[in-house]
């Protein structure tokens, strides 16, 4: 043989369940986009063709949307860790189980009658996305979880100035710029033992959003580092449960538009939003004493 097989996986990738509980007129709505991904004793396959040990990744589509029926969606860890823990323990060959999952956030929409009882409409609210990714590999978990597309701006209470100057500077010096940024993070929990007690998944989840809007809002910012420094050790401060965040933040360039052409005066009022380039500013923030494993590039998260 000159050639061998390296690291493998395969699953359903993106399997859009849209889970409806029905509670009277009141329903509740949880949107997520769920991808497999499954390794172990594949060798096989790969070499002559033989699918004896391969569940087929239509087979885990189909389990997705089974078990958003016969388990519910509590929320998407749950939801991961059920469905990880039926592939690795159902399927002999199968070692490894990777769950990812997006969740989309659906806001009520409120009749015009609020005595109406229409408890069934929707809208996608234009927020965030929120993510996890649950491992598990018969014994030990791994549970990272995070969102995407948070965007977040201080009009004031932002200055950068004190930087190294070369010959290729041109930036000037500001006390009072805008900060904006569109939030990706993932934070990992040291949950990994079965035995141990669960984190309460959804209230995690809203209160390290909480901590993290509440730093960006609360730290004067001498840098976008400096504020994404205090989102992480709010968090990491704040929830014993977790031990690691990753941040990944693009600096929303707003430049203040000249206006003298025109005779205006542009006291810090109208900018010119910039949408590239633009600064990527990233960063780990660990609890004391714990090892990172968040991957620093999180697009291979
Ligand atoms: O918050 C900032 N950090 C930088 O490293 C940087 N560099 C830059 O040009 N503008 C900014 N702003």
């Amino acid at each position: 043989m000159t050639t061998i097989l390296g690291q493998n996986q395969y699953g359903k990738a993106e399997n859009r369940v849209v889970k409806i509980t029905r509670d009277g007129d009141t329903h509740h709505i949880k949107d997520l986009n769920v991808s497999v991904s499954l390794s172990g004793d594949m060798d096989e396959v790969h070499y002559s063709g033989s699918n004896a040990n391969v569940l087929p990744t239509d087979t885990t589509k189909n389990t997705v949307f089974a078990f958003a029926k016969e388990r519910g969606v509590e929320s998407a860890e749950q939801f991961g860790i059920h469905l990880a823990r039926h592939f690795v323990t159902s399927q002999e060959p199968i070692h490894r189980a990777r769950i990812r999952i997006e969740e989309y956030a659906w806001e009520r929409i409120e009749g015009s009658d609020a005595q109406s009882g229409k408890k069934h409409s929707f809208v996608r609210s234009g927020q965030e996305v929120r993510l996890t990714q649950v491992t598990y590999d018969g014994s030990a978990w791994e549970v990272v979880s995070g969102l995407k597309d948070l965007t977040v701006l201080n009009s004031t209470d932002s200055e950068f100035w004190g930087y190294v100057k070369d010959k290729y500077t041109t930036l000037q010096e500001t006390n009072d710029r805008i900060l904006a940024t569109e939030v990706s993070g993932r934070w990992r929990f040291n949950w990994t033992d079965d035995a141990a007690e669960m984190p309460d998944w959804e209230a995690s989840y809203q209160e390290t959003r909480k901590h993290m809007l509440q730093a960006f809002a609360d730290t004067y910012s001498l840098s976008l580092q400096q504020t994404m420094y205090e989102m992480g050790k709010r968090i990491i401060d704040g929830r014993s449960e977790i031990d690691e965040v990753r941040f990944s933040l693009p600096n929303k360039h707003h430049f203040l538009v000249d206006l003298e052409p025109f005779g205006l005066k542009n006291d810090n009022e109208v900018y010119f939003a910039a949408d590239r380039p633009y600064g990527l500013i990233e960063a780990t923030i660990l609890r004391d004493g714990c090892k990172a494993r968040i991957p620093v590039d999180l697009t291979n998260l």
